[in-house]
């Protein structure tokens, strides 16, 4: 039976050595605990780190901690001392969580710890590899292992990938200064199926890898040489009727609260206060010190809650080999101290500071006691504290404050949403939930409460899992349309029977790949020596047909005597002959729409005009790919306009606009040219829209074929150049 295996940094369970003895505990951290439920019940396995290195396991304990494993339905991946520094502490934690938190001046370059990142995705992709079986799917989760999805599809391209990232992926114009950022955007669309909890991580992305490596993006696809990726949004739900359920419960014995029982020994008289509530990891992302502050602004703009509120403050350690988690211990700490010396009286204490992890019981105990959650994240992938918390709160009752910055609140609007770095509404914030009408509050949560319930993490799984499937389905259409081997066969049989044959073959993006200046895609020998020995077998017609100058093409190929079409049919140089016209053409539009041009590139950076003797184009390969688009179709409709009552069109080509005569053609060109001959065998190539024409107007009986996965009347379509020249070699070799 085909299983999900389901792959992260660390596994849901961690374990320690107590006593000589291998002890589990459940692993913090959103992703741990929300993908808990997901893979307790699929049927599949779970691979990741046990949370000890293999110095720290020793030689005699090394069964146990497989057997521990695999118990719970896991597979360890063995990591040394070495790995855990340069991978986890190291470029995992000072390098892309800082980075894609937008905490640039904590972010660090180091190419050791990159390495190790290298080693360790390729380690991961050892044991996944081991462990994958014909039909299974993968899933692979966050910031660690950005790698392993390209690492996968290269061993087992028939096996379905999905990458999900937990944390936010950050602007293009921060993620542009990560030296490695081609090789982590490569890595990623290794994945058939790419998921972000929210909309703007998604853009963010998508942009990146437009720009960066200048792929084809349209709407959520990425479109790769021989694959469609699929990017979309998925916002993490949580295992919402373990927590209702739970508080439920927790509070039907409400006297066994941790909290209760420390105000019944009157450590802090004065039991009345209304509780607020923080929990996260001890991370500089969640905005904890400033968190801190705020609350302190709040006491003493609104002095009159003194002794009325308290912060119970959660905060659990983490990562605390990193540098900057240390400071930040240090800071919170000391924050706490200064802010209960300021206020605390003999009978309250403002702040009440947890430094340690919880187990669940207790947590449901915090949730359900506390009567406001204030949650200030400076940035946050998602939060899934806020959403635990709404979900306990079983009578509805209950304030939660939220940061903008957290990815919970693009769905939890009905929270009082702050701004984290703003002091001044987070103490108005706190104000309005203490004193917010019981009423509000459940009409609120109420809400709340119902998406959560709705969109909870199974559904979110499932939602993930049926988008990976039907991406399977998109790959199949593709393979039905991408030249098979024994269709390649059938052609070069056709190829070789026939007794008369004729090639159209397109120039730029088909013989040669496009470069930054057009002029410097010259043809290569190996191409001219290709192409002239095609040329020289019997009874064998190659036709070079372009969007390009006559004089370009004509130098370019001076030395070999095939037939040129040139600016799309505009020109034509026979075998042995010289350059005519092939129909009679006006040029004096040219007047009118090279200024409109010229304007064009003075607004957008990196286009150019280039000038044929029928035709203009303006070109935008070069262009910022956004503004380029955008440009473009402004012109486009300017052109329209114009064009109307000029018998002009404009060609839309491949990062190219082309204005001419609208009755000039490759699909005309090639219909002309075959006219009245009985060709046999008849082949076209060709990359662009332009070379639409001349697959939609050869006869059906043609050889037609794409350069690169696009919408396309050709019958087939093959990868790249290169496979261009395969089939060249192939033709030569015929
Ligand atoms: O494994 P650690 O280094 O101890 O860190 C714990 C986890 O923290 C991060 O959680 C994120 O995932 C949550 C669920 O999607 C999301 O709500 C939160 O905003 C994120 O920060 C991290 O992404 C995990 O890989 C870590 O295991
Ligand atoms: O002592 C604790 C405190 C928190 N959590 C859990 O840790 C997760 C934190 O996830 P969140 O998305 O809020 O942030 P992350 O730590 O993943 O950045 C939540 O599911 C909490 O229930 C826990 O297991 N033990
Ligand atoms: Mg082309």
């Amino acid at each position: 039976m085909s299983k999900t295996i389901i792959i992260s940094n660390r596994l849901p369970l961690q374990l320690q050595i107590d006593n000589k003895k291998i002890k589990a505990t459940p692993s913090v951290g959103g992703l741990a605990t929300g993908m808990k439920s997901v893979h307790r019940d699929s049927n599949g396995i779970w691979i990741g780190w046990t949370g000890l290195t293999e110095e720290e396991i020793p030689a005699d304990l090394r069964d146990e901690v497989v057997d521990a494993t695999i118990k719970e339905q896991c597979v360890p991946v063995s990591l040394s001392e070495e790995d855990i520094d340069g991978f986890y502490y190291g470029f995992s934690n000072r390098t892309i969580w800082p980075l894609f938190h937008y905490f640039m001046e904590y972010t660090e370059f180091e190419k050791e710890s990159w390495q190790s990142y290298v080693e360790v995705n390729e380690k991961y992709a050892e044991v996944v590899l081991d462990n994958i079986e014909e039909g299974d799917t993968v899933w692979v989760h966050d910031y660690q292992l950005m790698l392993l999805p390209a690492l996968i599809k290269k061993e087992r391209p028939d096996v379905q990938i999905g990458f999900f990232l937990h944390i936010p992926f950050p602007s293009y114009e921060v993620f542009r200064t990560l030296p490695w950022r081609e090789e982590i955007l490569k890595g990623l669309l290794g994945s058939d199926l790419i998921g972000f909890h929210t909309y703007d991580y998604q853009r963010h992305f998508l942009s990146s890898v437009s720009r960066i490596l200048r792929h084809e993006v349209s709407f959520n696809e990425i479109t790769l040489k021989d694959r469609i990726v699929t990017v979309n949004s998925y916002p993490m739900g949580i295992d919402y009727d373990k927590f209702s359920e739970a508080a439920a419960k927790h509070d039907a014995a409400k006297n066994q609260s941790e909290l209760q029982r420390r105000l019944d020994l009157h450590i802090d008289s004065t039991p009345d206060a209304k509780m607020i509530l923080s929990i996260d990891r001890l991370d500089y992302s969640k905005g904890i010190a400033n968190r801190i502050r705020a609350y302190e602004y709040f006491l003493e703009k609104y002095p009159e809650f003194k002794e009325k509120v308290r912060l119970v403050m959660l905060a659990v350690p983490s990562r605390s080999n990193v540098p900057q988690y240390q400071l930040l211990k240090k800071e919170v700490d000391e924050l706490v101290g200064r802010i209960n010396g300021k206020f605390a009286s003999v009978s309250w204490t403002p702040i009440w500071y947890f430094y340690r992890s919880m187990p669940f019981e207790n947590l449901i105990d915090l949730y359900t006691t506390c009567e406001v959650a204030l949650l200030t994240p400076i940035r946050d992938g998602m939060n899934l504290v806020a959403k635990e918390y709404v979900a306990t709160r079983t009578d509805k009752k209950g304030v939660l404050i939220l940061s903008e910055m957290a990815g919970a609140a693009q769905e939890m609007s009905e929270a009082l949403i702050i701004n984290p770095n703003n002091f001044e509404e987070i103490a108005d914030a706190l104000k309005q939930a203490i004193e917010m009408p019981e009423a509000e509050q459940i009409k609120r949560n109420k809400f709340l409460q119902k998406r959560l319930k709705r969109y909870n993490v199974e559904k979110w799984a499932n939602d993930f899992m049926t988008s990976l499937k039907d991406t399977a389905h998109k790959s199949d259409i593709v393979k039905a349309i991408r030249m098979r081997a024994d269709q390649e066969d059938e052609m070069f049989d056709a190829y070789k029977k026939a007794d008369k044959r004729i090639l159209f073959l397109d120039y730029d993006g088909t013989l040669r790949a496009f470069v930054n200046n057009p002029e410097d895609a010259s043809p290569d020998d190996d191409l001219l020596e290709l192409v002239r020995t095609i040329h020289n077998q019997e009874n064998t017609e190659v036709v070079i047909i372009s969007g390009r100058d006559r004089h370009t093409l004509g130098t370019w190929w001076q030395d070999v005597p095939i037939t040129l079409i040139a600016e799309h049919g505009v020109w034509k140089r026979p075998v042995g002959g010289e350059w005519a016209v092939t129909e009679n053409l006006k040029n004096d539009w040219m007047d009118t729409v090279r200024p409109i041009l010229e304007k064009f590139v003075d607004r957008t950076a990196g286009t150019f005009i280039e000038e044929k003797n029928y035709s203009l184009a303006w070109h935008y390969r070069n262009a910022d790919p956004d503004l380029g688009e955008k440009r473009a179709s402004e012109l486009s409709n300017v052109l329209k306009e114009l064009s109307a009552n000029n018998e002009l069109g404009v060609l839309d080509g491949n990062k190219v606009l082309e204005i001419k005569d609208s009755t000039i053609h490759k699909g005309k060109a090639v219909t002309k040219h075959i006219f009245g001959k009985d060709y046999s065998f008849k082949f076209a190539i060709g990359d662009d829209w332009t070379d639409e024409f001349m697959f939609q107007d050869l006869p059906d009986d043609a050889f037609t074929i794409k350069v690169g996965l696009q919408k396309t009347a050709a019958k087939y379509y093959v990868d790249d150049t290169e496979r261009v020249r395969d089939l060249l070699k192939k033709f030569a070799a015929s």
